[in-house]
């Protein structure tokens, strides 16, 4: 009997294709391989096949690789590369050069544990803007974890930022997280960089895949504070509006305190349920700030048989009991473990 090795990555690897396979249905299976696994390459080198363009992914993953192993990876060597042409060209219209704005990559270590630290900076408002303020924070899910004391704190540190143009750019990628933003009127979306040399020598960015536009509501540029990575995508105004305005430092000592914690329970919860594998970090982060946790008593009867799909469950701690009606009996079909879902497709 001869003994054969198995190549290191290799399960992961085709278990990773066997998902997005039965996920995607493609018709033409040796093509879709074909496309997976070049991906895949692509994704490892950072390198693309049809350009010499660093894509977001590609940064991403060497962030993601870096940050892994705690340390910070400095995104500038790509980042003066790309950034070699005077103006660029954002979904077809002319912006500023944003190359100004680049610092280098903040490397601190942040450790609520032990900022023993409780100054926070105050910017004075009005009665009016307290309010609308407060308004615009209570409506957006990512500040749900905040209590009210810290709200106030929040409130107190948070300042307005009028955007009088449509096509300005609020952030830029590549640059140094400095501001996390809330949206409160107007219209916003998001870009990443495609190629670095694109027609006449400008820097061609589209549109995230998907599409994220913010509309009078909702949050972006929290990512770079909460990693400490460089930004991972533009956002463009596309229309006058109103945001407002965090500084890393609060972001920090709040958000950070009060959420980082749980979002990182839940973003481990989603990395073991294999259908979230495959998410970036951007993707994963979002699902984390969508969930909550819920405590069921044992036995208690968390959906009915027939009752309309309104969430899907993800088990943290306990066991599921799956059960069905059959000739008037209920009998026990499945136990979902910590890890295991039901409420979506299938269980
Ligand atoms: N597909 C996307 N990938 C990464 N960031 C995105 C994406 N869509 C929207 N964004 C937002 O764009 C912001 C750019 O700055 P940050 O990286 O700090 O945080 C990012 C997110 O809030």
């Amino acid at each position: 009997m001869s003994a054969f090795t198995v190549p290191d990555g290799l399960t992961d690897l085709l278990q990773n294709f066997a998902v997005h396979a039965i996920k995607e249905q493609p018709e033409d299976l040796l093509k879709f391989a074909a496309k997976f696994f070049s991906k895949r390459l692509e994704e490892r080198d950072g390198t693309t096949t049809t350009t010499n363009a660093m894509t977001t992914s590609s940064i991403r993953k060497k962030v993601d690789v870096r940050e892994n192993r705690n340390e910070l990876y400095d995104v500038s060597e790509e980042y003066e590369r790309i950034c070699e042409s005077e103006e660029e060209n954002i979904d077809g219209g002319r912006v500023p050069n944003l190359k100004s704005r680049r610092k280098s990559v903040a490397a601190e270590h942040y450790d609520p544990e032990t900022d023993k630290d409780d100054s926070l900076i105050v910017h004075p408002k009005s009665a009016v803007q307290c309010k609308r303020l407060k308004s615009t924070l209570q409506n957006c899910f990512y500040f749900r974890h905040v209590d009210g004391e810290q709200m106030k704190l929040l409130i107190d540190a948070m300042f307005e930022k009028k955007i009088e143009h449509p096509n300005e750019v609020v952030i830029n990628q590549g640059d140094d997280g400095d501001y996390m933003y809330v949206v409160e009127e107007g219209k916003f979306e998001a870009f990443v960089l495609k190629n670095s040399n694109g027609k006449d020598g400008k820097k061609e960015y589209v549109k995230t895949e998907p599409p994220k536009v913010y509309e009078n509501g909702g949050f972006f540029g929290e990512l770079a504070l909460m990693y400490n990575t460089a930004r991972a995508a533009c956002i463009l105004s596309k229309t006058p509006g109103r945001l407002w305005a965090m500084d890393r430092q609060t972001f920090r000592k709040i958000i950070i305190r009060s959420t980082h914690k749980k979002l990182k329970q839940f973003e481990d919860l989603l990395k073991s349920v294999p259908i979230f594998n495959e998410l970036t970090h951007y993707e994963r982060n979002n699902v984390a700030y969508a969930l909550q946790s819920i405590e069921y008593p044992d036995g208690h009867v968390i959906m009915r048989q027939g009752d309309k799909a309104d969430a899907m469950y993800f088990v943290e701690r306990g066991s599921v009991c799956c059960l069905v009606q059959e000739k008037g009996e209920e009998k026990e079909v499945n136990k979902i473990m910590p890890g295991g879902y039901f409420g979506g497709k299938k269980t």
